[in-house]
């Protein structure tokens, strides 16, 4: 067998306890787990705590590093929680790794890794920017007005699923093709769990096949919408009461007016609750766009942003977005029709699209996908000299390394918050701001 340590028999002759050994958890890294050391070796381990003695199950064995699942939990952390969602614990479903971690930890965690990711792939000069706005306690990720009080439990609007052999509807265990069936969906919009679509009376069963990719949304106004493989679905008893829907509704308040949107169910849409006010509050606090300006908006998606940043611009001012997905272009047209300021494209963003959509902008805002603009479009959106950049960022190493490239470029961090948006999962959002140092 490729890939097997030294320090250990081979497979066939190691015990029990040598296949299940014991490690001291460091501190958490980005992904979800934290570091321990077996024999010299790096393993990371989820389902754990900084501090904790565990046993280990190793799911992984890689040349530099293996992963493994803590199976026991042999001196527990004083964060250590019961799980609110036992279903995603060791070899379970994925996310839901950090659902055995009290909530203010998890922004510990979450805290740490942004600080550590920021210095480990930024560079010692990124995180000394940061620093320097954040103070010594270094970057903090926050929690969403009133996510403590409901154990951040019923916070997401947007779940997918899958259906298993057996028709059961259910979810991919963490790094595998297997489906595993669910009983519930704790972190899931009341509006969602109400739908029934698990377990083995499910109305819903008839809809679907197995295999099928089952998308449930629940919006923030009118009723849940379900889509079976991209169509909409209604369990039998209430078929026949209406054209089916595709697209759903969305009001987000904001510090300029109620912004209502319709959006695609299968479209990107914040999941969160409150995501859609926290950004576009965070977006607008950061941009500071004053009446009259031009904003270039990056990765712009159904318009969240797009919608508040033309109502700060005025009628003097104009907003001109970039997005790949011609479905939430669709909609963004749709929730942006009676801004002339705002010209809606549809395209790649490439360090030629930047530099030929964003001639003359005072600001870009940007939110790209998981792996960042990329250092090549950091350098085409500084060389438009725009006085502040703001980018919303979903990964951390990602954003490191779009910092560093701006960083090159003469940009430094001027202000940076961290927000919850993913409680019991190792994700958070950062939105930072850059100006010309
Ligand atoms: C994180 S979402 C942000 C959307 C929007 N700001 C929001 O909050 O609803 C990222 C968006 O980037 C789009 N996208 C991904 N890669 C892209 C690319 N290379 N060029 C243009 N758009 C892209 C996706 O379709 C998606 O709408």
């Amino acid at each position: 067998m490729t890939n097997q340590p030294d320090q250990l028999p081979a497979p066939e002759t190691r015990t029990a306890e040598e296949e299940r050994p014991v490690v001291e958890v460091g501190g958490p890294a980005h992904g979800g787990h934290c570091v321990a050391r077996l024999d010299g070796r790096v393993v990371f381990v989820r389902h754990t705590l900084p501090g904790e003695r565990v046993r280990i199950a190793v799911t992984d064995r890689r040349s530099r590093f293996w992963r493994a699942d803590a199976v026991e939990v042999l001196d527990p952390s004083p964060d250590r929680v019961p799980s609110v969602w036992p279903e995603a614990g060791p070899g379970g479903v994925g996310g839901g790794e950090l659902a055995h971690v009290a909530l203010p930890a998890q922004r510990e965690w979450k805290s740490q890794v942004l600080a550590e990711t920021l210095r480990r792939i930024g560079g010692q000069e990124v995180a000394d920017d940061v620093a320097a706005v954040t103070g010594p306690a270094g970057p903090r990720v926050e929690a969403l007005p009133g996510d403590d009080a409901r154990g951040g439990l019923g916070t997401r609007t947007r779940v997918e699923l899958t259906v298993t052999p057996d028709g059961l509807a259910g979810m991919h265990r963490f790094r595998s093709h297997d489906v595993l069936p669910l009983s519930s969906l704790p972190l899931a919009d009341p509006a969602i769990g109400e739908l029934g679509l698990l377990g083995a009376d499910s109305p819903w069963r008839r809809t679907w096949r197995p295999g099928a990719r089952v998308e449930a949304v629940a919006p923030s106004e009118g009723d849940p919408l379900v889509l079976v493989d991209g169509e909409p679905a209604t369990p039998a008893r209430r078929r026949g009461k209406g054209p089916a829907r595709r697209s759903v509704r969305e009001v987000v308040p904001s510090p300029v007016g109620e912004l209502h949107y319709r959006v695609a169910g299968a479209g990107f849409w914040q999941v969160h609750r409150g995501a859609p006010e926290a950004l576009v509050r965070a977006v607008l606090d950061a941009a500071r766009v004053q009446p009259g300006q031009a904003v270039l908006e990056l990765y712009s998606g159904a318009g969240l942003l797009s919608l508040p940043l033309a109502r700060a611009v005025g009628e003097e001012g104009r907003v001109v977005t970039l997005e790949g997905s011609a479905t939430a272009v669709k909609d963004a047209r749709r929730n942006l029709h009676d801004h002339p300021n705002v010209a809606l494209g549809t395209g790649l963003v490439t360090p030629a699209t930047v530099s030929e959509g964003g001639q003359g902008c005072d600001v870009v805002v940007l939110d790209p996908p998981r792996a960042g603009a990329g250092t090549k479009v950091m350098r085409a959106i500084t060389g438009l000299a725009p006085g502040r950049i703001v980018h919303v960022a979903c990964d951390p190493a990602a954003l490191a390394r779009d910092l560093a490239a701006a960083r090159e470029a003469g940009y430094v961090v001027t202000a940076l918050t961290g927000l919850d948006l993913f409680p019991h999962t190792h994700h958070f959002e950062v939105v930072a701001t850059l100006e010309r140092a």
